[in-house]
């Protein structure tokens, strides 16, 4: 089962047996949602992404991490169709997804959220609902010069972001504009939003960003409940307790690649190890440190090994303190 540490009110298990063989970068999935393949995204000179491999597990709740400039935004916007990557290709449910533009990807079933920009919130919750909504009749052009279908899809539409509104407890805010919102608030319309078009995969960019503690666990409740009723989610994130604790699968990316991938009590053995790692060593391989995979540890590789055992050491030493 998972922790109960974060106090969340519905303790669920991991999903586990996602990945055949070893739990090595590129690694295939025994259901993959999203399959990719030489994704490369250059910016003149930078490669931001360089993926060789990567499959998303479907139907479980997968961390995408890594340094500030790892590439983790730029693959997320590469696989949803807001770029296009220099070389590669991708498929959502075993559909190609190049060339398809984000409207149609979102239509699919497979969408983002977005953060509310200026101009959203100059819109109140209600209209950003709205917004949200795609495979609209109405852009038919069989249904658009009927007006009885406009206003059936629309009241559907309305409907539709009340019953989200109210599950998310934004029911009281539908009028209000969308800038009188706390911060924890705003990522909740963000992810009431995505699912207006009853998406399959929902991609979550950081979805703690910005929220105040008293929001967290509403969040990650949320975020598991998208798990309960059969949808994939990915999500970008920074805050290391959030995906040791919801993730049920994490992809560690630095320099444009993935570089380790596995459930997170084995990816990230240890809170410092991921400090240590996302610190000051992006230059080491941590496949090779942990061993999992073979190669030369290098000054760096053997620096950061000692300070894994030191931080391990300490946090021992820690938790025999706190269980005293
Ligand atoms: N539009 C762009 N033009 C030029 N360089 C870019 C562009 N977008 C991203 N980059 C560069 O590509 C690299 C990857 O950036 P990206 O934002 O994907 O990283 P990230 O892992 O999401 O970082 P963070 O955690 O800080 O959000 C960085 O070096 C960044 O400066």
């Amino acid at each position: 089962m998972s922790s109960n540490a974060t106090g969340s009110s519905v303790p669920r298990a991991k999903s586990t047996g996602l990945h055949t063989g070893d739990a090595a970068p590129g690694c295939k999935k025994v259901d993959p949602i999203i399959v990719a393949d030489h994704v490369a995204r250059h910016f003149g000179g930078l490669t931001a992404v360089d993926v060789e491999h990567l499959e998303i597990p479907r139907g479980a709740i997968t961390a995408l991490i890594g340094p500030n400039g790892a590439g983790k935004t730029t693959l997320f916007n590469l696989l949803c169709g807001f770029d296009r990557p220099n070389t590669g290709s991708w498929s959502f449910n075993g559909t190609s997804l190049a060339g398809v533009p984000a409207y149609r990807v979102a239509r699919m079933g497979m969408v983002r959220t977005f953060q509310l920009t200026k101009a959203l919130s100059l819109l109140t919750v209600l209209e950003n609902m709205k917004l949200g909504a795609t495979k609209q009749r109405g852009e038919h052009l069989w249904a658009s010069v009927i007006p009885a279908l406009w206003r059936t899809q629309d009241r559907e539409i309305e409907a539709r972001a009340h019953e989200l509104l109210a599950r998310f407890k934004l029911d009281a805010k539908a009028a209000d504009y969308a800038a009188s919102l706390s911060g924890g608030q705003r990522k909740l319309l963000e992810m009431a939003r995505a699912l207006m078009g009853r998406p399959e995969l929902v991609m979550l960019d950081e979805p703690m960003a910005g929220v105040n503690p008293a929001l967290t666990q509403s969040l990650l409740d949320h975020i598991l409940e998208l798990k309960d009723e059969g949808m994939t989610v990915l999500f970008v994130e920074h805050d290391m307790h959030m995906v040791r604790h919801i993730a049920d699968w994490v992809v560690v990316m630095a320099e444009g690649r993935i570089v380790a991938e596995g459930p997170p009590e084995t990816v990230m053995q240890d809170q410092a190890v991921i400090d240590a790692y996302l610190g000051s060593h992006q230059d080491v391989d941590l496949g090779v440190v942990t061993g999992r995979i073979s190669g030369e540890l290098g000054e760096a590789g053997e620096e950061l090994l000692e300070e894994i055992e030191e931080a391990v050491e300490a946090s021992i030493e820690e938790a025999e303190e706190e269980n005293k």
